[in-house]
């Protein structure tokens, strides 16, 4: 495999045949790589745009002023809820850990991350207060919600294909704690230690959806080769399931590892990370366990985080 599987949601019209063929290309992707390019998706290239540019003004800001744009204290809106908002800078977070690697580098890229609250003006989110900060909140209000639009129309793609009602995973997601990360890479250079922007794993979503301004991410095929996504317009999304689906779904998707490689040009790209509900039961999906048996046992999606995140952060 030298290329993601493409996929076009342009023709895919509710109830027509045609949505019928997508939702089954999507299914094989998700089974062959677990990652697939997507046009089609009817976001404006300016609400993209909007989010690169006022993401690139607030990293410019100096390191103090960035410092101050993080949560009054840890990392979370609440107690048990992982969901990061706010600044995190340079060789701060190693990604290795999240799939539950010690002792490996850190990352060379800025972050600045948003949750559901991104929805609520009134909510006192860790910006600027500057007019770079007011700006950025507003772009990524924007891009959060047609995320939240576009995952909704993937999702019921997924339906079709997993036999499943159409609101099925509507319901399983309703609340989730989403969250949005706008990423900034450097430019490689002599006075860095190595080239990782971002190390390998896997993503704990049911969905990622991923802009980018130019290549960076590289992804794993299932022989082993890195293969670097190739987008044919600015606007293409890269979209892939993360370890939530590939258990819902007993393995049969795949939870691919990716990585992202720094070069000579400074890169950006805007995260999106679809989860489910708190309370959702996660229990493999009928089609996915009529000839073989389930592999993992029914769980409610919190305690599936909490265990990942836990051990991420050291908790017992
Ligand atoms: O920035 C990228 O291209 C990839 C980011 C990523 O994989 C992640 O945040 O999980
Ligand atoms: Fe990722």
């Amino acid at each position: 495999m030298t290329e993601l599987p493409r996929i076009d949601l342009t023709s895919a019209t509710p109830g027509s045949e045609a949505e019928r063929r997508v939702a089954f290309q999507i299914d094989r992707a998700c089974k062959e790589v677990g990652f697939f390019t997507l046009s089609g998706h009817g976001i404006a290239p300016s609400t993209f745009e909007d989010a690169y540019a006022t993401s690139r003004a607030f990293f410019g800001l100096p390191f103090e002023v960035k410092n101050r744009c993080r949560l009054q204290s840890g990392f979370t809106m609440a107690a048990d809820d992982y969901t990061p908002y706010g600044y995190s800078g340079m060789l701060e977070e190693n990604a290795f850990a999240y799939t539950g690697k010690k002792g490996l580098p850190s990352d060379y890229v800025e972050k600045f991350s948003v949750g559901r609250r991104i929805d609520d003006d009134g909510a006192p989110l860790p910006f600027s207060p500057d007019l770079t900060g007011r700006q950025l909140r507003a772009a990524l209000k924007a891009y959060f919600r047609e995320c939240e639009a576009l995952t909704a129309r993937l999702t019921e793609l997924f339906s079709i294909a997993l036999d499943l009602p159409r609101d099925f995973f509507a319901k399983k997601t309703s609340a989730s704690n989403d969250s949005l990360r706008s990423l900034l890479y450097p430019q490689l250079n002599k006075e860095l230690a190595n080239d990782q922007g971002m190390g390998e794993h896997t993503d704990g979503t049911l969905l990622t959806v991923l802009a980018q301004t130019g290549p960076g991410i590289q992804v794993r095929d299932r022989g082993g080769t890195w293969i670097t996504p190739r987008l044919a317009a600015r606007d293409h999304l890269i979209v892939n399931i993360g370890d939530l689906m590939a258990r819902w779904s007993n393995d049969e998707y795949v939870s691919t590892p990716h990585r992202v490689v720094l070069s000579g040009d400074e890169r950006q790209s805007v995260a999106f990370f679809k989860l489910a509900n708190d309370d959702a039961l996660i229990e493999c999906f009928p089609k996915f366990c009529k000839d073989t048996p389930a592999k993992y046992e029914p769980v409610v999606y919190k305690a599936f985080s909490l265990q990942k995140m836990n051990a991420l952060f050291g908790v017992a």
